[in-house]
């Protein structure tokens, strides 16, 4: 009788990261890695529920205990581990792979095209030494004198087509949102900073990237939810990549920006799966 498989079982999303190493040394860092990871999305969600019940006492206790864990800082190092060459390195690459063929428009003569980069660890990865690209970096918490310290939620929604971008990264960073309302809010943000106005043909894009787990083993979102979601923003999927961990998307923005309700509703059942949700308020 053939050996029987052995079945694979769905993954977790605290599992979802930093990608596979291969010596000894990194396997061990690795862990670490994703423990620290693991640790802080749990108490970042607890705090967001926590402060949703009012419950002030239990908000300063998460903070402490985020604190003790070395804060956003260690989490930012540990991420940036994740992204480390030998942990498959800067997702960014994957987004110039995709619009190469457009950047071939650009020369030095014209403007080059803005880029807001949300949660930005790095002021050296693909595509910020791209020519080609203006980069704006931004994070909650500033790593290098390259990366403004700001909360994407809080920047200042722009006024002219010259504040807007012709392209956003959310590379890890939706997932990063410990409430599902606040990323259904997160992704409508994103339309009020595109632009069409651009140096090259090229149509307002969004780069979006998720640990794999968030939509292929979620009770509450899988990959056609997310794209009804995203139509009703007025985006189109134009590119898609999955590796092991991680789900890459390049949305292009159509111009019909109608949002409507989408709740947090079970899509599929099991108790080996995460409650990754994106909630999408009509207003
Ligand atoms: C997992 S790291 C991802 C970093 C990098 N983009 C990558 O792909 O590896 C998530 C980062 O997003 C940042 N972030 C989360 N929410 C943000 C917000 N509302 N505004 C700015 N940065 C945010 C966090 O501070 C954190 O540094």
């Amino acid at each position: 009788m053939a050996p029987q498989k052995r079945s694979k079982r769905p993954m977790l999303l605290s599992h979802s990261r930093p990608p596979i190493v291969k010596s000894k040394d990194a396997a061990l860092s690795a862990k670490a890695t994703r423990t620290l990871i693991r640790s802080h999305h749990r108490l970042l969600k607890v705090r967001a529920q926590a402060l949703a019940a009012g419950d002030e006492a239990r908000v300063s206790s998460i903070d402490a205990q985020i604190k003790a864990n070395g804060g956003l800082e260690s989490y930012q190092i540990a991420s940036k581990l994740g992204q480390s060459m030998d942990r498959g390195g800067d997702s960014s690459k994957v987004l110039i792979d995709w619009i190469k063929p457009q950047l071939k428009q650009w020369n030095n003569t014209i403007p080059k095209l803005r880029v807001l980069e949300v949660g930005a660890l790095s002021t050296k990865n693909a595509c910020s030494t791209n020519p080609a690209l203006d980069v704006t970096r931004i994070d909650l918490n500033s790593q290098e004198p390259g990366i403004l310290k700001q909360d994407f939620m809080e920047r200042p929604l722009p006024s002219s087509d010259d504040e807007r971008f012709n392209m956003i990264s959310l590379s890890l960073v939706l997932n990063y949102v410990p409430d599902a309302t606040g990323r259904g809010e997160m992704l409508k943000r994103c339309v009020k900073f595109l632009t069409s106005k651009c140096p090259i043909e090229l149509v307002p894009s969004l780069f979006l990237v998720l640990p794999i787990a968030c939509v292929d083993n979620s009770r509450y979102l899988n990959e056609e939810r997310l794209g009804e979601i995203m139509a009703c923003l007025g985006f189109r999927l134009t590119q898609s990549k999955r590796t092991s961990k991680l789900v890459f998307y390049l949305w292009e923005y159509n111009g019909t920006y109608a949002p409507k309700a989408f709740k947090k509703e079970e899509l599929r059942s099991g108790k080996t799966r995460n409650n990754f949700a994106v909630i999408l308020n009509k207003k």
